[in-house]
């Protein structure tokens, strides 16, 4: 069987700051597995603040690169972003019917610190030109405003612009998006031309200022569907998805609106995959010593927490560890099966904690109090800290699972740093407890596994 690699194209311009533009559309196309093309269309200076300065690409430069890499390598879909010029518009349509691929276009009319990025004159030709030959078309709400010719400022006008657009103009789908209305979901109307049918893109609003390169992404996630072969309406849910996803992870750069991140949705897919690998790998450590780790899993049992890195680390669904524990069987340490995200508040709750101070602190684990833990591991140098639950405050005590954060809020400014190890002596009905931190379940083993093995070589 033949391997197919899926390959887009944008024609699109060059953003310097990185948010938007091509660069937005390569990270797209790779992180959704779609090789990805360029036909550059304009170099911008540019950064999270505005539009210093626009070079155009010569026309004929653009078309040639359209027609270099469609008759080589091939394309299966493409998007257009930046087209500044009538004449760069209608030489990227000569391409783009020469080779017939799908065609989704961003009607790109100002960045979002409100620069222009189309000349007024070229207007006309998006509307005659580009937008007839796309099979999706993208504009937020102040583009369709222009192209229907009305304000666009509720649902029922991106409704009524979204059909407007599509009859008058004749794409196959019109996406009316919402970022640029108000409300606490970010809701974009789909209206397909054939059909007469609308359908909604809903997702909760962002509350972030960080959305620079929304549009740009967006599209080209479409367009990464389409060239993977995905229906339009099935390609279109998952740009919704992926565009979620690069704005909730959106990075503060810049001064103004800083870039989103499409690389959001591989990361999170690596990292993920590599926390429950370090995990699974310190497990076999504990299974490797179950007989030394069994004396100290305490009654309400072990667990062993890993959390994405610090800048995913968001709550306790970011932290993966032990569904039902790390129980003491026949006198062993056991871990009661495969590791997961989202499984535990205890360790979680300690590992969120000490990120907010040391975002490389990752990992935690809780164990049996013993005195002789603590005495040894101030032998063997690590940093321990505790805290009383008995000076716990009413409000504290009061609001649920407010415990475990105050507490190592308590041991993390005891000892002026983030500890080796946190202890607390229990309270009425509250067992005491002992938490080892590390950067990574493997050190964490690691460290527990120096103090039992002190601890023992005394005994004897
Ligand atoms: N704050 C937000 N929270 C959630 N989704 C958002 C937010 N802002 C925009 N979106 C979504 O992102 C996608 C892109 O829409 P938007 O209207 O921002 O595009 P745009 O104005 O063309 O972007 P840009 O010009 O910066 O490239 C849409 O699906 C929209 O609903
Ligand atoms: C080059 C370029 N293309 C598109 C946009 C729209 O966000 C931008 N700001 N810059």
């Amino acid at each position: 069987m033949s391997m197919r690699i899926p390959r887009a194209l944008t024609i699109a311009g060059l953003d310097s700051g990185g948010g938007a533009g091509i660069t937005a559309d390569l990270k797209t196309f790779h992180a959704l597995g779609v090789y990805g093309m360029v036909a550059l269309t304009a170099v911008t200076a540019q950064n999270t603040l505005g539009v210093k300065a626009v070079q155009e690409i010569d026309p004929l430069v653009v078309e040639n690169q359209i027609n270099t890499v469609a008759e080589d390598i091939g394309v299966d879909a493409a998007k257009t972003g930046m087209l500044s010029s009538s004449q760069i518009m209608e030489a990227a349509a000569r391409a783009v019917r020469r080779w017939g691929f799908q065609l989704v276009v961003d009607p790109v009319m100002y960045a979002k610190s409100g620069d222009p990025l189309i000349r007024p004159e070229a207007m006309e030709t998006l509307r005659r030109v580009i937008i007839p030959i796309s099979k999706v078309v993208t504009p937020n709400a102040p583009e369709a405003s222009h192209l229907a010719g009305f304000r666009v400022e509720t649902l029922d006008d991106a409704k009524r612009a979204a059909k407007f657009i599509a009859e008058e103009l004749h794409p196959e789908i019109v996406i009316v998006k919402g970022g640029h209305l108000t409300g606490n979901e970010s809701i974009d109307i789909v209206y397909f031309r054939d059909s007469g049918e609308y359908r909604e893109l809903r997702a909760p609003r962002i509350d972030t200022k960080n959305t620079h390169g929304t549009g740009c992404s967006f599209s080209a996630a479409i367009a990464a569907g389409l060239a993977k072969g995905l229906s339009p309406w099935d390609a279109i849910k998952l740009a919704k998805e992926f565009i979620t996803t690069a704005i909730k992870y959106s990075l503060p750069l810049g001064h103004g609106h800083g870039p989103v991140n499409p690389m959001a949705w591989l990361e999170l897919r690596a990292y993920r995959a590599d926390v429950i690998d370090e995990l699974n790998k310190a497990l076999r450590i504990i299974e490797d010593n179950a007989d030394l780790i069994g004396n100290y899993i305490p009654e309400v049992q072990s667990n062993l927490g890993y959390a994405l890195p610090a800048f995913y680390a968001r709550d306790l669904n970011d932290i993966a560890a032990v569904p039902g524990r790390i129980i003491k069987y026949m006198g062993k340490a056991k871990p009661s099966g495969p590791p997961a995200f989202g499984v535990s508040s205890h360790v979680a709750n300690y590992i969120l904690t000490a990120m907010r101070h040391d975002p490389e602190v990752r990992s935690a684990m809780n164990i049996k109090y013993d005195d002789k833990v603590i005495e040894t591991a101030r032998k063997l140098g690590y940093v321990v800290s505790s805290y009383d639950r008995r000076q716990e405050p009413p409000e504290v005590k009061a609001r649920e699972g407010a415990s475990i954060p105050w507490g190592t809020e308590q041991a993390i400014k005891n000892a002026g740093r983030v500890p080796d190890v946190i202890y607390h002596l229990g309270d009425w009905g509250k067992e005491p407890v002992i938490i080892i931190l590390g950067r990574n379940p493997t050190e964490v083993v690691s460290k527990l596994l120096a103090i039992l093995r002190r601890i023992n070589e005394n005994r004897f």
